[in-house]
C-alpha cells in the first residue's frame, strides 16, 4: 500500500487541515499518516484560537514516522511561524522524500489568518525550494509573487514568477476568481489548464486541503503530475457539487468513497488544456 504523509494544521470541526487530509487519503485507498503543526480551534463559521506545536515535537513527529515508515509522497498545509516553518525544512532536507505537494494556506475561509504575514520571507526561502508542486490560491499567489492577480494572463505570470522561486511546478488555483474553475498548471516550460464548472454552494471548506491531498495521493500511486492534477480536479470537483450543508458557515466538501472508487459516477467533467 502506497503511503502518503501530510503536515500540517488541526482542524476539529473535520473540514479542513488534517482531518481533510486524512479523509482525502482514505478515499483514495492510500495510507495516511500526520504530523500535527498547529492545533486549530476552528469550525464552518470562525477560527476562535491557534496554538501551535513546539518545533522540536514538530520534528520528532516527522523523525517518528521517517525511522520507520517509506514514504511516498508528502501534502504540506498550514504552516503558521517561521520556527514551524524552519523545523519542517530542516527535516524535509534531512529525509528528502519524494512527491513534496506544498500548500501555502495563508487564510481560512472566513478571512481569519493561518499564517503569520511576517512568515512569508521565511516560507519562499526556506520551504518553497522543496516543493515538487505548490499550490496557491489567487490571494496566496498573489502575496508570493508580489503582483495583483486580474485574470488569467496574471495567473500565469504569477506562477513563472513563484516557479522562480525554485519550486518545480506550480498550480496558481482559480477558486477566488470568476467564471468557471479554472487553474494553471506551470512546469517551468508549458502551462496546463484544468478547467471544471464552477458549482454554485457556499460549502466549501477545506477544498484547498482536499484538492493537494488528492494531488498527493494520485503522485503516490504513480501518476505523472499531469494526471495527478486531472484526476485530483475531478475528485475536487465532485467533493464539491456533493458538499455538506454541516454547521452554520462554510460546510465541507464531501468524500465519497464509493463514489470515487467507482470511477466518479455522479463525477465531474474537466476539460483539459495547454
Ligand atoms: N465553487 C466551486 N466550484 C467548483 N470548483 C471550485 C469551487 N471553488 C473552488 N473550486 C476549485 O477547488 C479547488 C481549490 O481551490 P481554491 O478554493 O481556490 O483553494 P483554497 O481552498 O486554497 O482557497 C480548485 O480546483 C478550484 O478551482
Ligand atoms: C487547520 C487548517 N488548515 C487549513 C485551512 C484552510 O483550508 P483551505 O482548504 O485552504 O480553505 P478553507 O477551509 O479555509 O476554505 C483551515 N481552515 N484549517
Amino acid at each position: 500500500m502506497k503511503k502518503v504523509l501530510t503536515i500540517a494544521g488541526s482542524d476539529c470541526s473535520g473540514g479542513a487541515g488534517i482531518q481533510a487530509d486524512l479523509k482525502t487519503f482514505s478515499a483514495h485507498g492510500v495510507f495516511g499518516m500526520s504530523v500535527i503543526v498547529s492545533v486549530v480551534a476552528e469550525n464552518t463559521s470562525r477560527v476562535i484560537d491557534i496554538q501551535d506545536v513546539r518545533p522540536d515535537m514538530i520534528e520528532k513527529q516527522i523523525d517518528a514516522v521517517f525511522e520507520d515508515i517509506d514514504v511516498d509522497a508528502v501534502k504540506i498545509g498550514m504552516l503558521s511561524q517561521p520556527d514551524c516553518m524552519e523545523a519542517v525544512a530542516g527535516k524535509l532536507k534531512q529525509y528528502a522524500p519524494a512527491n513534496i505537494v506544498l500548500d501555502p494556506v495563508m487564510y481560512a475561509k472566513n478571512g481569519c489568518p493561518l499564517m503569520n504575514p511576517d512568515a512569508i520571507d521565511t516560507l519562499i526561502e526556506k520551504v518553497i525550494p522543496f516543493a515538487n508542486l505548490l499550490t496557491p490560491n489567487i490571494p496566496e499567489a498573489e502575496k508570493i509573487a508580489g503582483m495583483s492577480i486580474h485574470n488569467v494572463e496574471d495567473m500565469k505570470k504569477s506562477a513563472e514568477a513563484i516557479y522562480r522561486m525554485g519550486c518545480k511546478n506550480v498550480l496558481v488555483k482559480g477558486g477566488h476568481a470568476s467564471g468557471s474553475a479554472l487553474d494553471i498548471l506551470f512546469d517551468g516550460e508549458r502551462f496546463y489548464t484544468f478547467d471544471a464548472q464552477r458549482i454554485d454552494t457556499k460549502n466549501t471548506h477545506g477544498t484547498g486541503c482536499t484538492y493537494s491531498a488528492a494531488i498527493a495521493s494520485n503522485l503516490a500511486l504513480g501518476c505523472s503530475l499531469q494526471e495527478a492534477v486531472h484526476r485530483a480536479k475531478e475528485y475536487i470537483t465532485t467533493a464539491i457539487r456533493h458538499s455538506l450543508a454541516i454547521g452554520k458557515g462554510h460546510g465541507p466538501t464531501h468524500h465519497f468513497y464509493e463514489l470515487y472508487q467507482n470511477g466518479l459516477k455522479n463525477g465531474a467533467e474537466i476539460n483539459n488544456g495547454q
